[in-house]
């Protein structure tokens, strides 16, 4: 029986192992990670993540072929491939420190494989890292081999937090990179068996290790430049009296540009498009670009702008004041169907509205306490519920901040009667049906949307 053994028990390597042990019964998976807790809660009830789905494949599969488990060292000497899918955040501090990919906890990963291998291993990247690191990795192992053969793969992942089952049964395309040699090539079809047994073979590209490590930073790329291209666009739209959905619509109806990603908002979250993006314009720079680097980057800072830009719609329509105002913020997590807060917008609205001494309630279907409390730019100056009414009731103004199905079908006119007046909403995620809103009494922005009259003549440049 082949033996999977995965290095951490994340976003990424939990929900990716899972699948592979349901679709492949005969392959024993093991997720194995540093965390203590983590294990536990995956060998719970109560699973570490929130992913619709996830609860099913893990349950059809646990104790049967799929384990999670602390004994790191045991699991990896006996795997035949062992995948690394543990985190690399954007590093803090020394040399890169703001941009570079941190890969301490791959190093680490590295350095313990190649002490307890007692047999040959194929390595596979699934992490997100900077292109070359295989290199990197290859000499930690080789050089530290007692003559066994490792054998590294690059196949990073591109599920979406929120759809990462289905993203994970039906992928657009699994790639995997490997090294032009014969051993390399194996290693290449071993893998593609792996998957063979659940995606069609025409949809598992295999390239040179290099290309498939720069596409994932590519394709991250790609996707947030086309967020920050429509906000860009709804900045415009609101100056002129255009309407960013319609605008989408029309230029997604192209087929070459095509329809999805198109959804203005009040910036891109989550914890990878601005990590990879500022790696990707660190490896330029280091390779001497810097008008490529310079062009990503702006990615970035249209991302940062777009969340200013509507704090300071807030703060302008509100007579230009929410000191000491109830601020209702609803939604958290970066995007619907997650618990995961990783570089929300949402943080940095809520600092905006803190640094103008606002009093901010704050739902999220999905998000604890906890969580929230956690970060330390909102600790103690937020108050959290577990209810949307109980957030919007005496409040001044709403801000919605992810776009969970259940805010649309609020009962919108139950909440102005609860609420301080003129009510505000602002929409971040174009959610609610403003026309409606503003029948009930409401002023309501939304993203990218003509102005509410109420609006029009505020200024709010970032
Ligand atoms: N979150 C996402 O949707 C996606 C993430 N990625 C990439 O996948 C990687 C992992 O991301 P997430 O799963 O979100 O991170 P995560 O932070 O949820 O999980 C990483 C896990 O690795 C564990 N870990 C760290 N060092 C370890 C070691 N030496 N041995 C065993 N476990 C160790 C940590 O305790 C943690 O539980 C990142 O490189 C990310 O860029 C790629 C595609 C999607
Ligand atoms: O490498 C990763 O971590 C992953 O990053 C993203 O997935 P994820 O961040 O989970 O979620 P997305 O659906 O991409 O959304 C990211 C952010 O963009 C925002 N977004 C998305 C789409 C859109 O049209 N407008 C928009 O503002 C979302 O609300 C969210 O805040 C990519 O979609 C995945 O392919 C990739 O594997």
């Amino acid at each position: 029986m082949v033996k999977i053994c995965c290095l951490g028990a994340g976003y990424v390597g939990g929900p990716t192992m899972a699948v592979i042990a349901l679709k492949c019964p005969d392959i024993q998976v093991v997720v194995v990670d540093i965390t203590k807790s983590r294990i536990d809660a995956w060998n719970s009830d109560t699973l570490p993540i929130y992913e619709p789905g996830l609860d099913e494949v893990v349950k059809q599969c646990r104790g049967k072929n799929l384990f999670f488990s602390n004994d790191i060292e045991k699991h990896v000497s006996e795997a035949d491939i062992i995948f690394v899918s543990v985190n690399t955040p954007t590093k803090t501090r020394g040399l890169g420190a703001g941009k570079a990919a941190d890969l301490t906890y791959w190093e680490s990963a590295a350095r313990m494989i190649a002490d307890v291998a007692k047999s040959d291993k194929i390595v596979v990247e699934k992490s997100t890292v900077p292109v070359k690191t295989a290199e990197a990795i290859e000499k930690i192992l080789t050089h530290n081999s007692n003559g066994i053969n490792f054998q590294i793969l690059s196949n990073p992942e591109f599920l979406a937090e929120g759809t990462a089952i289905q993203d994970l049964f039906n992928p657009d395309r699994v790639l995997i990179g490997g090294r032009e040699t014969p051993e390399g090539q194996k290693a290449v079809q071993t893998l593609k068996a792996v998957y063979a047994h659940w995606v069609p073979e025409d949809q598992i590209l295999t390239t040179n290790l290099w290309s498939a490590e720069l596409s994932k930073l590519a394709a991250n790329a790609f996707l947030a430049q086309r967020i920050s291209s429509v906000n860009a666009m709804s900045a415009l739209c609101e100056a002129t009296g255009a309407n960013v959905s319609e605008v989408s619509y029309a230029v997604g109806k192209d087929s070459r540009i095509g329809p999805k990603f198109l959804n203005a908002s009040v910036g891109f979250g989550g914890s990878c498009f601005q990590k990879d993006i500022l790696n990707l314009v660190y490896i330029c720079e280091c390779n001497g670009l810097p008008e490529v680097a310079n062009y990503w980057k702006q990615v970035i800072k249209i991302n940062d702008y777009q969340k200013s830009r509507f704090v300071n719609r807030v703060v302008s329509s509100m007579f230009n004041t929410v000191a000491n105002k109830k601020i209702a913020v609803l939604g958290f997590a970066f995007k619907k169907d997650t618990g995961d807060t990783r570089e929300t917008p949402a943080i940095d609205v809520c600092k905006g509205l803190l640094g103008d001494k606002a009093k901010i309630s704050i739902y999220d279907p999905q998000v604890t306490e906890d969580q929230i409390q956690r970060d330390p730019t909102t600790t103690k100056q937020v108050s959290v519920t577990w209810d949307a009414y109980e957030a919007t009731k005496d409040a001044h103004g709403i801000c919605i901040m992810t776009e969970w199905d259940e805010f649309k079908t609020l009962d919108y006119k139950k909440i102005y009667d609860s609420m301080q007046k003129p009510a505000f909403v602002f929409d971040g995620r174009n959610v609610v049906d403003s026309e409606k809103l503003r029948e009930i009494g409401f002023i309501v922005y939304s993203i990218g949307k003509p102005l509410d009259g109420w609006l029009k003549d505020m200024p709010a440049v970032a």
